[in-house]
């Protein structure tokens, strides 16, 4: 039998490979991050060669530093950020423009022009999604638009398109196959996530040709096989998924009702809901968990834009950190922020606000705040970030919110796991192994070839390190939360309003 699995994890800043054992244990592991790049303001691109190089050479240094070669691999599973845009040349294999990430808002008054156009209601029905500049039909659209002499190639069917995975998988097979896996298509707001299929009339409204789109397939199945020059002989790629689904999968959210937040670059609730999409009244997405097989489960997603990136953004730009772990001192160092708020709408506020104009803010400022306060106001945010997602979920759902399971990098710090319990009133639980995104494409992969044999065998890999409970007094956490709500109204439609 083939020793590992090999897991492709393209995130927002760094691309990671990680090698798992049948037991689930990490083998080896490389990361590099790449480039952000900001041509204007709240405009976010990155070099699609970059990310496949960066890609594919931490996944030679994960190989090389075990000695193992492509014999002791049974699969590739990847998993990426997702709704990130590119497209290429078919005949060359060069993007004809950067990638346009998530966070990007350039297409924001687009989207007002369709919401005015009262499309809204389609979009929902058939995508799951709400209209917003975070979902790749836009940013597509855009390229389309103002990128000299694309429209034309595209006509002649000249250009693909893909997100991440897509690309990365046409990269690996030499141009051989072009495919989306299914949780991904879903963030494309072009797919009908019932029918399984591109929309025409949203690619008619849009003028997007569907000859340029990947064929949609499950997440877990092999699509090709990587070139052989690449890796020294054909490995097959075996599974793919969009990182929150990926992270749904890997934290083991197998049954109707689990429910997990990831704390990334940004913050991710999943809730799976089994084989029924439900529709959002607060807020949330309707979006696919996988499709194994002929089989595909639901979920319904709340997504914030900012989360461990306000961590970064201590580090980066106010410079009063070293580094993102730092943080859990120094909020348990006092014992309240001072009154301080912090509201990390950087990008504009994702669920469930949805509002691309809001800005970021820090109120209750007086003249004894210290950075101790404010890297604790900046923790706290991801806390009521969640609870606002928690509780639209619990709404959509019928149901209160009892267990929340967490990963990510930002799920080490105990003050935030600590706070989320307390201000969600949920058990936290946090697994032994919080690099579940890699282990859920890893499982995928490992799925379609009989590496693993099934979600039994997978559900012996898992255990917990530690479980959070809630310890703060009903009354606390009501004044605390209607300060944040007030706090986010405030920043809602800043830059509109100037
Ligand atoms: N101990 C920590 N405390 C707080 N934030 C952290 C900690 N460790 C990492 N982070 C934050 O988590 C993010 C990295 O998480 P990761 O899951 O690797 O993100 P991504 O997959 O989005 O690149 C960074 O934004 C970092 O600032
Ligand atoms: O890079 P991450 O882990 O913050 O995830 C990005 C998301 O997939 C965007 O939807």
């Amino acid at each position: 039998m083939k020793k590992y699995v090999m897991a492709f994890d393209e995130g927002t800043t760094s691309a990671r490979c990680v090698l798992y054992d049948r037991e689930g244990n990490t083998v080896s592991t490389a990361q590099k991050e790449f480039k952000q790049i900001f041509p204007q303001n709240g405009w976010v691109e990155h070099d699609p060669m970059e990310i496949w190089s960066v890609q594919i050479g931490v996944a030679q240094e994960a190989m090389y530093k075990i000695n193992c070669t492509f014999k002791d691999i049974a699969a590739i599973g990847i998993t990426n950020q997702r709704e990130t845009t590119v497209v290429w040349d078919k005949n060359t294999g060069v993007p004809i423009y950067n990638a346009i990430v998530w966070q990007c808002r350039r297409t924001a008054e687009y989207c007002d022009s369709l919401k005015n156009a009262g499309k809204t209601d389609m979009i929902k029905e058939k995508t799951g999604l709400l209209i917003d500049p975070y979902f790749s039909a836009t940013k597509l659209r855009w390229i389309l638009e103002n990128v000299h002499g694309a429209r034309e190639k595209a006509a002649k069917g000249e250009l693909l398109f893909g997100t991440i995975e897509t690309w990365l998988i046409w990269k690996l097979t030499s141009g051989r196959v072009h495919v989306t896996d299914y949780t991904n298509a879903a963030r494309t707001m072009m797919f009908d996530i019932h029918s399984l299929k591109w929309d025409k009339e949203i690619l008619e409204l849009l003028n997007i040709p569907e000859s340029m789109l990947p064929q949609p397939v499950p997440s877990s199945s092999v699509y090709g096989f990587t070139d052989a020059h690449i890796f020294g002989g054909k490995i097959p790629i075996a599974g793919a998924a969009g990182d929150q689904q990926a992270s749904l999968f890997g934290l083991n959210c197998f049954d109707e009702g689990d429910c997990k937040m990831t704390y990334g670059t940004g913050g991710f609730m999943l809730m799976n809901t089994g084989n029924r999409p439900v529709k959002s009244e607060n807020g949330l997405l309707t979006t696919i968990a996988w499709g194994i097989e002929d089989k595909v489960n639901y979920a319904l997603e709340g997504s914030v834009f900012v989360a461990g990136a306000a961590v970064q953004w201590l580090r980066d730009e106010l410079g009063i950190i070293k580094n993102s772990a730092e943080t859990e001192k120094m909020a348990m160092s006092v014992s309240d922020t001072n009154g301080a708020v912090f509201v990390p709408a950087f990008t504009g506020l994702g669920a469930p606000y949805w509002d691309p104009y809001a800005r970021g803010a820090i109120f209750g400022l007086s003249r004894g705040t210290n950075k101790n306060h404010i890297a604790r106001a900046v923790l706290e945010s991801l806390g009521y970030q969640t609870k606002n997602l928690a509780e639209a979920m619990a709404s959509d759902c019928g149901t209160s919110l009892k267990k929340i399971k967490i990963d990510g990098g930002a799920a080490a710090n105990n003050f935030i796991a600590g706070f989320q319990a307390d201000i969600t009133g949920c058990d936290i639980v946090r697994p032994a192994c919080i690099e579940t995104t890699s282990l859920g494409a890893a499982y995928l992969a490992g799925l379609a070839t009989g590496y693993w044999k099934n979600i039994d065998d997978i559900k012996e890999n898992f255990a917990v390190d530690r479980v959070f409970h809630p310890n703060m007094s009903e009354d606390e956490r009501n004044k605390c939360i209607s300060k944040w709500n007030e706090a986010v109204k405030r920043t809602k439609g800043w830059i509109k309003s100037l």
